[in-house]
């Protein structure tokens, strides 16, 4: 299996937003060190997240970047992308193995060293850890775990940590420091004046 990319782009698909523009944006800079997590508001139908997934994975191909599907596993194995993310409410990470098959690249959230550990040995293949930092993304989270938090997960587990929540450039080398392997963002390329450079940007900050 190809080693896991570094910047995992997370789809913005709330109202007026436009997620294949910026992960065409994305993929002009990253290419292969992209992971695009397809992400999909909880009221899209399958219908919507099979369709937006299998353009996704279409442009992620030609530049040998990854595809992977939020929540929606079934999704994933009906386009051919890599694999999938699961957290609290979506299925357990065993159950999630089971499906996506031992070879699937299986993402699991977790918040803390004990939950990360049952993770790992359940079957994930990387962590997505946070919430690094405050987000206006995504509600009822917890509070920041901060680079600290990273770093405690890190020193747990044997697999890639991604850090995700209120990640920017500016924000990368202290996760780094912390231990992780990569992080996951949403709002630092889909909401930049220009993704792609916003993507440039991140990239350096997770290579130098
Ligand atoms: C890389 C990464 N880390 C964490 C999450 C969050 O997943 P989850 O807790 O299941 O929440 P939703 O994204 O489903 O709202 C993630 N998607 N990716
Ligand atoms: C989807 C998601 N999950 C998180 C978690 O901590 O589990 S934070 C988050 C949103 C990340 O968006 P942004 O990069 O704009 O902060
Ligand atoms: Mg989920």
């Amino acid at each position: 299996m190809p080693s896991l990319g570094r910047l995992h782009l997370i789809t913005d698909t709330r109202p007026g937003r436009d997620p294949l523009a910026v992960v065409r944006a994305a993929l002009t800079v990253a290419h292969a060190d992209l992971v695009v997590q397809v992400r999909v508001e909880d009221s899209a139908t399958d219908r919507e997240a099979y369709d937006l997934t299998r353009r996704v994975l279409a442009l992620c191909t030609p530049y040998g970047a990854t595809c992977l599907v939020n929540d929606r596993l079934h999704v994933a194995l009906a386009v051919g992308a890599a694999g999938g993310h699961v957290g609290a409410d979506d299925l357990p990470v065993a159950a999630a193995r089971r499906v996506l098959g031992p070879t699937g690249v299986l993402g699991a959230t977790a918040r803390a060293p004990d939950p990360a550990r049952q993770a790992v040995a359940a079957g994930a293949s990387y962590l997505g850890v946070g919430p690094c930092h405050t987000t206006s993304t995504k509600t009822g989270l917890p509070d920041p775990i901060g680079p600290a938090g990273v770093r405690a997960v890190v020193d747990a587990v044997d697999v890639p940590v991604i850090a995700i929540g209120g990640v920017t450039a500016a924000r990368v080398p202290a996760l780094r420091a912390a231990g992780a392997y990569g992080v996951a963002v949403v709002g630092a390329v889909s909401a930049a004046a220009d993704p792609a450079l916003a993507t440039a940007e991140l990239i350096e900050a997770l290579t130098c």
